[in-house]
């Protein structure tokens, strides 16, 4: 850490020179730290350093002179003050594991992946814990679409961790005048939040090309909020999380926004593509059709009620029909609003 003009300025690291990732990195870079960006590509790597753009994933965006790109893992992570993990989430307890060994006694390690982890059903923060236990962990997630941060449109995002002192110095380290950070002591709650509405971001896509109204709209986003928060409540996050950007927040924003591409998929299985035509036409992250999988089954295991997921579970993996599944879910049994009143919450 080195102090210019009395702010402190960090050595930060972001691991995944993706949309997200860069888009990081460069309010990192904009905020005065020394950022490098890992990433696997020459060619990338190259882009960035002759053209200061990342043209595979954010092409048109200028990036700072403050963030270098490097391919080297061990250099990228040695030194670091702060390193923030921006792969997807299949790929994170790899990268992850590789790192540890290289970092600083005091580096803290920050998730901005928004997934769980096939198999285990564990979140990045807990991967995290479990790679590097000695060292103080965080998580960040919002209503952040990589392409608004890197036009530096105004986007707020939250940051969460059980350390007050790493949520403020985060706060203070990305916050500038285009992006503010909250702060949320309820880890579990962020990262689940995050991580569960790429799937009705996926619904939401789908009904739009199927020509939905906005009635038809602000039921869905809604109802999704009910379930999501259901879901991980039972699991053990604050319910209160999902009044926030997190929760609400992240929701409104995938499920409204073109850019989003879990809304892409669900679009474009909605205008008669197979999932894996969608998948490829998108041909960037979208963690929402793992994570549907996993949140399936395990609602199935604990028996919670989720009939969104079960009914695009059911279209995407079952070929059920689109309009017996709307159909299905305008039938079921009529239920109370918000049913956290009822249950004394
Ligand atoms: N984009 C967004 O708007 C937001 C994304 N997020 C989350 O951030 C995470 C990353 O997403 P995003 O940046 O958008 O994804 P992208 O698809 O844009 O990029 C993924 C990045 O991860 C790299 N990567 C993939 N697999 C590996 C691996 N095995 N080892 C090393 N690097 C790997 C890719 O490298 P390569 O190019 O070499 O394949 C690429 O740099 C996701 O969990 C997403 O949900 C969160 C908020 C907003
Ligand atoms: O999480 C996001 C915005 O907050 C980005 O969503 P997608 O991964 O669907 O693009």
């Amino acid at each position: 850490m080195s102090e210019s003009s009395g702010n402190p300025s960090y050595q930060v690291t972001v691991l995944g020179g993706g949309s997200f990732g860069t888009a990081i990195a460069n309010i990192a870079a904009m905020n005065n730290h020394n950022v490098t960006l890992w990433m696997r590509s020459e060619k990338q790597a190259e882009d960035i350093r002759q053209n200061r753009e990342n043209a595979r994933y954010l092409p048109g965006y200028q990036l700072h002179k403050n963030l270098t790109p490097s391919l080297d893992l061990k250099s990228a992570v040695s030194g670091a003050d702060y390193v923030f993990v921006a792969v997807p989430s299949k790929a994170f307890r790899a990268v992850v594991e590789e790192s540890v060994p290289y970092l600083a006694d005091h580096a803290r390690l920050i998730s901005l992946t928004k997934g769980i982890e096939p198999h285990s059903f564990k979140l990045m923060s807990q991967i995290l814990q479990e790679a590097a236990p000695t060292h103080e962990i965080g998580v960040i997630s919002g209503p952040n679409l990589a392409k608004e941060i890197a036009e530096n449109q105004i986007s707020a995002t939250v940051v969460a961790s059980y350390s007050q002192a790493l949520r403020q110095s985060i706060q203070e380290m990305l916050s500038c005048g285009s992006f503010r950070v909250y702060g949320n002591p309820d880890i579990y709650g962020v990262e689940m939040a995050g991580a569960i509405k790429n799937i009705y971001a996926i619904v939401s896509g789908l009904a739009t090309a199927l020509g939905m109204a906005d009635n038809t709209r602000a039921a869905i986003i809604t109802r999704s909020l009910a379930e999501m928060s259901r879901f991980a409540v039972r699991l053990g996050a604050n319910p209160m999380t999902f009044l926030g950007l997190a929760g609400v927040g992240d929701l409104i924003v995938t499920c409204s926004s073109k850019l989003s591409r879990n809304y892409r998929v669900g679009y474009y299985i909605g205008e008669g593509l197979t999932l894996k035509q969608a998948i490829k036409k998108i041909g960037e992250t979208a963690e929402g059709i793992n994570t549907l999988r996993m949140v399936h089954d395990k609602a199935a295991e604990l028996g919670i009620y989720m009939p969104l997921v079960k009914g695009l579970f059911s279209i995407i993996y079952e070929d059920m029909p689109i309009e017996a599944i709307a159909s299905k879910l305008m039938s079921g049994d009529l239920a109370q609003d918000v049913e956290f009143m009822s249950a004394g919450i």
